[in-house]
Formats: structure tokens, sequence, C-alpha cells
């Protein structure tokens, strides 16, 4: 399969075959991060492919005229972009990733994984009724800086309540990086109020509790059409026949949208950064405390807690902030060190429901 793919680098070229070959990958969410990674011959060579789906016998990959099931090989995960090697599929090479989402693998080891790559939006979706919870909406956020998506947040069943004002607020004053709107999930409104994320080459996430509307939202932007269900039979280590959904989906207007079972499960795991960008504010003042080992708790001197009392840090965030810290540190350590911090957790957790009576 000879194809031109040189309008994939700059500058753009024309021409019939090439205008079709650049809208299929478009449609997957091919991008200019990407394509500079490449050289004309590379793409020529080895096309550009997409992972859909990872199986234990292979990855599901598309691409421009590809929909296959290639052997396990490369490291990657959902929505990767890999450059298909057609004699050694299991040898094609993983590209940079834009983005990624990971989390600590269950059991002993405790190993990082992968669970989604290269996702340009994440919704973090909660409704206008007791699911709202700023400490909830600020672990999302931070999970999203991690991994180097952009995150906005998405205030379902609008519908159902009498005064979305204060949770559009407190949504908004999250982070001066995110933005949050309220919308009804049922209907046509989803399409309309989220045109600027849903993008022909935008790829888009859902994060949030159970119930909130996430698969509403999805139908919502499927315009009706099912999601596909396109399952594929996966063979087991026992040889055992499993059933598996896709776990990328095409939207018609050409953005693609990530589902897959490992975001729902995402825990708060190895976010230092991601929780420093979420309390900027109070990241910016860790290091001018008089102790280096300050635990902003009760010693003198403290930066932060002299910032709560000039009024510049609301006592309730700092509060938050201390308890996502002591829980993104649980997460991140092994299961010797989990035995030890477990206790410095339950002593953040303690020092806050004081701080909360006072
Ligand atoms: N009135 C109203 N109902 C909604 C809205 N969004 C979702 N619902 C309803 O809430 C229920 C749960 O919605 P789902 O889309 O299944 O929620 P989900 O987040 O996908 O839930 P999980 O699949 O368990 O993670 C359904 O009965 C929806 O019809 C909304 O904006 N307004
Ligand atoms: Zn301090």
């Amino acid at each position: 399969m000879i194809r031109d793919y040189s309008q994939f680098l700059p500058p753009f070229g024309e021409g019939k075959t090439v205008m079709r070959a650049r809208s299929k990958l478009e449609t997957l969410g091919w991008q200019p991060f990407f394509a500079q990674q490449t050289s004309t011959d590379d793409l020529m060579a080895t096309p550009p492919v997409r992972v859909a789906e990872v199986h234990r016998n292979g990855l599901h990959v598309f691409g421009d005229g590809v929909d296959q099931l290639i052997p396990p090989g490369p490291d990657a995960t959902v929505g990767d972009w890999l450059l298909l090697d057609q004699e050694h599929p299991a040898e094609s090479t993983v590209l940079h990733r834009k983005s990624l989402f990971k989390r600590r693998a269950p059991g002993t080891d405790r190993r990082l994984q992968m669970i989604a790559a290269n996702v340009d939006t994440v919704f973090i979706v909660t409704s206008c009724n007791q699911d709202f919870n700023v400490a909830r909406l600020e672990r999302y956020v931070a999970m999203a800086f991690e991994a180097d998506v952009t995150p906005v947040i998405l205030l379902t069943k609008a519908d159902l309540c009498e005064d979305i004002d204060p949770y559009v607020q407190a949504a908004s004053a999250i982070s001066r990086r995110v933005f949050a709107l309220a919308v009804n999930a049922l209907g046509q409104e989803p399409t309309a109020k989220l045109k600027d994320w849903c993008k022909l080459g935008q790829t888009i996430a859902f994060l949030g509790s159970s119930g909130v509307g996430k698969s509403t939202l999805v139908n919502a932007l499927m315009g009706g059409q099912a999601v596909e269900t396109g399952a594929i039979r996966d063979d087991d280590a026992k040889g055992r026949h499993t059933t598996t959904r896709r776990q990328l989906h095409f939207l018609p207007n050409g953005c693609a949208v990530l589902d897959t079972p490992g975001m729902r499960e995402l825990q708060l795991t190895d976010a230092q950064d991601g929780i420093a960008d979420v309390f900027d504010d109070i990241a910016a003042l860790i290091g001018q405390c008089r102790f280096r080992d300050c635990s902003h708790d009760t010693e003198p001197g403290c930066a932060i807690k002299n910032a709560v009392e000039r009024g510049e840090i609301a006592p309730d965030r700092l509060a938050r902030w201390t308890k996502l810290v002591a829980e993104e540190r649980f997460n991140s350590a092994s299961l010797s060190e989990r035995k030890s911090d477990g206790k410095a957790l339950r002593k953040a957790i303690r020092a806050i429901q004081k701080n909360n009576r006072k």
C-alpha cells in the first residue's frame, strides 16, 4: 500500500488522494503533534494507525484503510498512535504521547499501568445535586493536569435544578485554568454546548461517578447513533473467550471519544504536579516556611498558615489540599510504605476534622 502522506508535513499539499487520506486520519484523531515525529518516508513505509482496543491477543488498530488486530508487542494503550510495520506488526513504533492517564496496578507490585493516551479534553462530569463535591472535582482536575489533558467541568441535570449559579460558581472557583458549564444531558444541548472541544481531530473522554450522565452525554454526541458494539472475541490465558467493547468511538463530526473501563477506576496516584497545578496558590508558598520539613500544621513561621490568617487562602481549601496530598502519597506508595503512610493519612484526616470543627 503506497500512499502520499506528504500533506501531514508542512507545507500542506493538495490533491484528491491526499485530501481523502487526511480526512480519514484526522477523524481518527491524527494531529500535527504526531506528524512532526515522522517523515514522509516513515509515513509511506509505516502508515499511522490508532489503537482502539487492547486485548490479551493483540491491539485492534484503525488507520486509513486499516482495521486489524496486530499481535502483542508494542508497549501501547488505548488512544496510542503507532507507525504500523506491515511485515512485522509486533515491531510497530509507538509515537510520543500528547497525554497519558495512568494508574497503579492492584496487587503487590503496584506497577504503573497506562490507561488512555492522547486524550485532548476530559469532561469531568457531576450533577447539580448531592453528587456535587468540590473535593472530588479537585481530585479529578488534578488527575487531568497530571495527564496533560485539558479538564472541563460539566454540571449535568441542570434541568432538575432550581438555581444552578452556585454550582457553576463553585466549580469555576476550582482553578483559573478550568472552565465549568451546566448542561441538560438529555436532548440536544450537549452537541451545541460541547462543540468547542468536540471537533474534528480531537479526542475527548469523560470522568465522573456513576449515574451523573456520562453515557447520556456520549449518546447525545453520537447523534442518536447507538454506540458501536463491535465486540471482539478475546482469548484469555486459559483459552476462554471473553467479549470486550470497542473503547475508542468515532463521532460523525470527526471527534473521537475514548471510553475505557480503566477511566472509571482511576485513582489519584503519582500526581504531585497535578495537585500543585490545581492548588497553585498553596504550591507557590511551599518552601517559604521557616522549617524545610514544615507540615503546615502547628509549626511557627509557616508561610501557608500565615496566608490563611491573612485571608489569602480559605481554610477549607487548605484542608482539602492537605487531604489530597496525603491521599496521593498513600496511593502512590508501595505496600510497605503504605503501612506507615496509612498512619499519616489518618493523622492528616484527623487534623482536617479538628480544623473543620473550629
Ligand atoms: N433530567 C436529566 N436526567 C439526566 C441528565 N443526565 C443524565 N440523566 C439521567 O441520569 C441517569 C444516569 O445517567 P447515565 O448517563 O447512565 O450516567 P453514567 O454517568 O453514564 O453512569 P454509569 O454508567 O453508572 O457510570 C439516566 O437515567 C439519565 O437519563 C440530565 O442532564 N438531566
Ligand atoms: Zn508550612
